[in-house]
């Protein structure tokens, strides 16, 4: 991991030309120097060796594009999508293509955890470094966000010296070995769990809610400071077609995860969105596995688990979309620990909806709040002994008009010497909440494998 890249003689040329060529005195607003590359490194790589406090890195299940971020030119923390979009204004008028990355609690109105202090309600970066993939090939952006209306020497002048600055931190490579776990809980316990399932299932036989997905997390508190690098690096060896997520705010805070879900990808007007649910683990060989799909496709209650999401995201698409499609009805989507039925859903946006906007109308999907939407977000308040933060909620990269977005689950928070890692299950009239558990566990296997439990 260990990576001799180095930011300043990249740009350094062109810092250079734009000093000796002032034009005008005054830089703008946005300082932006691009620079197509040929990159050999890893993007993730670049992001976790460099010892900035503040980085993000992104990379969409099907591989499309990959985004990393360094340092902050701009954070937008605020209590709502419109602040959001009021912060990113002037940056997107000089050029709307320009993506920030972030996501939103799941529950904004909700009180915010002490552990979630860091990320707030709605928090996304500009960094100072950006570095993206596409199928075009690889780029890397210094950004320069001019609040002071500095003169363009001196802009140019910060940039140098912040890139330099970069480029003198020792390198990290993540520290090896099994932690020293001091404490582990669960959170509920189960025979808490229990009483929630039944309390849920009573809810739902009396009618007023159809589905109530609820989740627990597993704490574990060591005598050292976790390494969030450590974890990120082991999710990222997992081969698996899902989302790969890492926001690090501070030193050892970090949000990461590996979701398979996809809330919706928007690009060019094209809408792309999957509903997952409904769960079955891997099989222990081919025949078993076979076996479980079969039974995961076949019951009548995973079906319904399923279908409340797929007839929620239909419904959505087509208040948002013209030409919906199904692309897929009812599949299998194979992961390394458990299976699920899949969906798929494209259109066409129809309105010039900003993708924060289709992102909150989505949020949260029956995946992972319940039916209907409307009353869910009070009703987990009542049921489940944590609160989520950002836990389930929207995480990604956004432009003016295009964005891809995963639904922040297989996830864990890193805070300090806590590492919290959280899992749910969609609860309907015939769930049991011994095999809910069962599934709540077998989704954090892939934590389980990095943290070395038994
Ligand atoms: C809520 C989670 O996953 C969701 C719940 C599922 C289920 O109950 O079958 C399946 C996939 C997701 O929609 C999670 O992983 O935390
Ligand atoms: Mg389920």
């Amino acid at each position: 991991m260990k990576s001799e890249f180095f930011f300043y003689p990249l740009f350094q040329e062109e810092i250079d030309r734009l000093v000796q060529n002032p034009g005008r005195k005054e830089a703008r607003y946005l300082v932006r120097i691009e620079k197509e590359m040929v990159l050999t490194d890893p993007i993730l790589d670049l992001i976790l060796s460099c010892q900035t406090p503040g980085k993000f890195y992104y990379s969409a299940k099907d591989d499309l594009f990959e985004l990393g971020g360094l340092g902050n030119a701009l954070v937008i923390e605020a209590a709502s999508g419109d602040e959001v979009l009021e912060g990113f204004r002037r940056l997107w008028n000089r050029d709307e293509t320009i993506p920030v990355f972030g996501g939103f609690a799941f529950d904004a109105e909700e009180e915010i955890a002490p552990e979630w202090g860091p990320f707030g309600r709605y928090r996304f970066t500009l960094p100072l470094i950006e570095i993206s993939r596409s199928r075009k090939g690889a780029r890397i952006c210094v950004n320069y966000i001019n609040k002071k209306r500095l003169p363009r020497e001196q802009v140019l002048r910060e940039i140098a010296d912040s890139l330099q600055s970069l480029d003198a931190l020792p390198r990290l490579s993540p520290t090896a070995g099994q932690p020293a776990l001091a404490d582990k809980a669960l959170i509920p316990e189960k025979p808490q769990w229990n009483r929630m399932i039944k309390k849920a299932l009573r809810t739902i036989l009396e009618g007023d809610l159809k589905k109530i997905v609820l989740a627990r997390k597993k704490v574990f508190t060591q005598k050292d400071r976790w390494d969030p690098v450590q974890i990120v690096a082991a999710l990222a060896g997992i081969s698996e077609k899902s989302c790969l997520f890492y926001y690090q705010i501070e030193d050892g805070v970090a949000f990461l995860g590996r979701s398979p879900e996809r809330l919706f990808r928007m690009h060019n007007g094209t809408l792309l969105a999957d509903a997952i649910a409904g769960t079955r683990p891997r099989g222990k060989n081919p025949f078993d596995d076979q076996r479980l799909e079969a039974e995961l496709l076949n019951s009548p209650k995973e079906l319904e688990e399923h279908r409340f999401v797929a007839g929620f995201i239909e419904a959505r698409m087509h208040q948002l979309c013209t030409d919906v499609k199904v692309e897929s009805r009812e599949e299998i989507l194979k992961l390394k620990n458990v299976q699920h039925i899949i969906t798929r859903y494209s259109g066409r946006s129809q309105k010039n909806f900003s993708p924060l906007a289709i992102a909150e109308a989505f949020h949260p999907t029956p995946a992972v709040g319940g039916f209907p939407q409307e009353e869910i977000r009070s009703c987990l308040r009542r049921y489940e002994p944590f609160r989520r933060g950002w836990y389930a909620a929207p995480i990604g990269w956004m432009n003016r008009r295009n964005a891809d977005f995963a639904v922040g689950i297989r996830s864990a928070l890193v805070s300090g010497k806590t590492l919290h890692i959280f899992a749910g299950a969609g609860i309907v009239s015939q769930s049991n909440p011994h095999a809910e558990w069962n599934e709540t566990e077998k989704k954090m296997d892939n934590f389980a494998a990095i943290l070395g439990e038994v």
